[in-house]
């Protein structure tokens, strides 16, 4: 049985500054490695569990993101002398990567923006150091889905490093990653082939003791793929690009996290098809700076940047500053935050009655 000490497994003064009960042999904090439907595995000073939330934890937690996810540490209860543990709480979280609850039985469009499914936030993983978000640079490259990544990781306040995977595929990466430096808003842009190991170097300085880290973006960008590079191991089995009948293709389907000879923790992410926004307007604000600053400079301050006298948004792009996409892209995301503040007032509402009953 493998035991780890607090401190290996990312537990630091944040954790311990929760004020937990005192630790026996009995009770104690773990860390949520892995989730499959309700049964957690976890990882501790007395060694690995699987664990199950207490019946009066469902009572108490009304809200699915207050779950137990990959990365948190929970406070556990030895049932027996077995392997297996009461969950009785969540530790608080330091920060999680969240987005919201994905929309089930296809999407739904309204004005312009995807709409429906419950409005709740739904937590990836929790209790990161740095989020590394992957990219091809191939048919899967999506210059918008990068940006979406970027709102929701800087409402957590999150680091992010940008990876383009497949540059032994790509004849011209420079265009592929001058377009993203572009729009990356400070965060590191690294081009990288997971399968053949290039520029994994560079990987190494977030690759520290006790540190969690977790790979994010879609399927087959080569997630997995980068787990085993690092790990120089098939921990993760991946798919194979020569399967077109996408029969028998392997994807990743749960969140689980992995430790790294330097002591460093990964997780590796299901791909995600559906990513919608939970975050607020400041968060967009800062991840678009250069469209905000433009039409702060408006003279209107309901400007439409049509035929106003004194726009600054219309000259800029027809001047080629700005790109028009980048401002579609901005407004994309400005209405589907817009949507989610409305429905989660909506929720709220119900909510509330619902518990008044
Ligand atoms: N040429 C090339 N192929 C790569 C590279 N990285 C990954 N691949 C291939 O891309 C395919 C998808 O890789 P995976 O690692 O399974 O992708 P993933 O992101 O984990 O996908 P999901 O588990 O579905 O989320 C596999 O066939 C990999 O061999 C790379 O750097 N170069
Ligand atoms: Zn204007």
């Amino acid at each position: 049985m493998v035991k780890k000490s607090l401190q290996s497994i990312g537990w630091d003064s944040f954790f311990n500054e929760q004020g937990c009960p005192p630790q026996s042999k009995l009770s104690f904090p773990a860390r949520v490695i892995a989730q499959h439907n309700d049964v957690y595995h976890l990882i501790s000073e007395n060694g690995e569990f699987t664990g199950k939330v207490t019946g009066r934890f469902r009572y108490a937690t009304q809200y699915l993101k207050d779950y137990p996810v990959v990365g948190d540490f929970v406070q556990v209860e030895l049932a027996n002398a077995s392997h297996h543990v009461l969950i009785h709480s969540v530790l608080q979280r330091k920060n999680s990567f969240s987005r919201k609850m994905p929309i089930s039985g296809g999407r739904k469009m309204k004005n312009g923006v995807v709409d429906g499914g419950i409005t709740e936030e739904q937590v990836i993983a929790s209790n990161l150091d740095v989020v590394f978000v992957m990219c091809g640079m191939d048919d899967n490259f999506n210059i918008s889905r990068i940006e979406r990544y970027l709102t929701l990781a800087k409402h957590q306040k999150l680091d992010v490093i940008i990876l383009l995977n497949k540059i032994d595929l790509c004849e011209r990466p420079e265009a592929y990653i001058s377009q993203v430096n572009d729009i990356a808003n400070g965060s590191l842009v690294l081009p990288i082939s997971a399968a053949n190991k290039m520029g994994l170097d560079r990987l190494a300085t977030y690759m520290v003791e006790g540190k969690t880290i977790v790979f994010l973006g879609s399927s087959g960008v080569g997630k997995s793929t980068l787990l085993n590079s690092l790990l120089e191991d098939e921990v993760q089995a991946t798919s194979q690009t020569s399967d077109y009948s996408g029969k028998g293709k392997h994807t990743t389907t749960h969140r689980q996290l992995f430790f790294h000879p330097s002591g460093c923790m990964i997780v590796d992410t299901p791909g995600m098809k559906e990513l919608q926004l939970w975050a607020e307007d400041e968060d967009l604000d800062a991840v678009f700076a250069d469209v905000v600053d433009l039409i702060a400079q408006c003279k209107f301050s309901n400007c439409t940047h049509r035929n106003e006298p004194d726009c600054a948004l219309k000259p800029a792009i027809e001047s080629g500053i700005l790109s028009r996409e980048r401002y579609t892209r901005y407004l994309t995301q400005w209405k589907e935050l817009n949507r989610l503040h409305e429905k989660k007032k909506e929720y709220m509402r119900k909510y509330s009655k619902k518990s008044k009953h």
